[in-house]
């Protein structure tokens, strides 16, 4: 094609589209830019490792993911992970923390959709900072000793940050996606599917099915070139319990419903409940009654219940994105705080030794 035609056929593309492109670093060159240390890339192997135990069972302790409903502001996150970093060994006896650390939001309709896609918090969209500001952020968080826990939702975005994860979710608009089944199917982590938005088990279920299983899809590769990805499947994936439009999951009966549906499928029962979204109403505060619930079930010897999630944040509940922000508190759902996080752990700790 010579030079005018190509021009034309630009111009015409442009004219009858609506989107408009920006370059990006490739995920190879921001790695580079922002690298893991080796010893750093071996503590999160081990992390790995550890979650994956406590999920076979061979680690008798309970998985807790807690943190942040959303990262939106560094210097907060990382005074959040400080405090966990050192609740961690008063508890880690009966609890392996996880911390909570997600950067992609999907909404039901519209709304911010986390740091990597709007970090200036302005609507303007600086994705390349973003996904800077948050592989920064999820480094300094394992540099603190944590293990880092995230929604994995653009699949784009997996490549720039999935060497700092320790666990992934896939989060519950989007377990029946082929997509991020694939995705799944090549990450060497530990994965929660979470049941529908309707409260549907069937969906996640089948991801997990489908993740257990080597996939050839389309993505891009280290260097940012669109490529011809090959999985070998993942055999780490887990129900995560969320709830749903009918209300909550957590409790004895829905319970041992989900561990049938796993089981009728050939899969083993590994859930964890999420004591936030659906399964508390909404509301923050009542995360660590539905964390008792689960407690009350694992003592009462359900095993297949391996880990919780709690959304905690500096302070209590959430405020609207706009104007002055209040230091700590979540611009997306409510969140409890931290002084009732650490008593909360504490006590399910205390509870677990007894
Ligand atoms: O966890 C966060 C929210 O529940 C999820 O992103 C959906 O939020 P929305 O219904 O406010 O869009
Ligand atoms: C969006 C989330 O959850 P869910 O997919 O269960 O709505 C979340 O955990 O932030």
């Amino acid at each position: 094609m010579n030079a005018s035609a190509s021009a034309q056929l630009v111009s015409t593309s442009v004219s009858i589209s609506r989107r408009s492109a920006q370059p990006l670093p490739s995920p190879a060159l921001l790695r580079q830019r922002l690298p893991l240390t080796g010893a750093l890339a071996q503590r999160i192997a081990a992390d790995r490792d550890a979650i994956r135990a406590v999920l076979e069972g061979r680690d008798p302790r309970l998985l807790v993911v807690v943190g942040p409903c959303s990262l939106h502001d560094p210097k907060a996150a990382l005074e959040y992970a400080e405090r966990l970093a050192a609740l961690t060994p008063q508890v880690e006896d009966q609890l392996l923390l996880v911390m909570r650390a997600y950067v992609e939001k999907p909404r039901t309709t519209v709304g911010w959709k986390g740091l990597v896609y709007d970090p200036h918090l302005d609507g303007s969209g600086d994705m390349a900072a973003g996904l800077a500001v948050a592989r920064r952020l999820m480094l300094a968080i394992v540099e603190r000793g944590l293990p880092v826990a995230t929604e994995l939702l653009q699949p784009l975005v997996a490549g720039y940050l999935d060497d700092l994860l320790g666990w992934a979710a896939i989060g519950a608009r989007t377990s029946e996606s082929q997509v991020h089944r694939e995705l799944v199917s090549g990450l060497d982590m530990p994965v929660g599917f979470k049941n529908g938005t309707d409260g549907s088990l069937g969906i996640a279920c089948d991801a997990m099915r489908s993740a257990a299983h080597p996939h050839s899809h389309f993505g891009i590769d280290d260097l940012g070139h669109p490529a011809v990805i090959t999985t070998r499947g993942n055999p780490d994936t887990h129900l995560v319990l969320r709830g749903g439009h009918t209300g909550p999951n957590h409790d004895a009966a829905s319970v041992a419903a989900a561990r049938s549906a796993l089981q009728r499928q050939g899969i083993e029962a590994r859930i964890l409940v999420d004591c936030s979204h659906a399964n508390s109403g909404k509301d923050p505060l009542r995360q660590p009654a539905v964390l008792q619930t689960v407690l009350d079930q694992r003592l009462g010897g359900d095993d297949s219940l391996k880990g919780v999630m709690l959304e905690s944040n500096l302070f209590d509940g959430c405020q609207a994105l706009g104007g002055d922000l209040r230091y700590g508190v979540s611009i997306t759902d409510g969140c409890l705080g931290w002084q009732l996080t650490e008593q909360t752990l504490l006590e399910a700790a205390a509870r677990l030794r007894r």
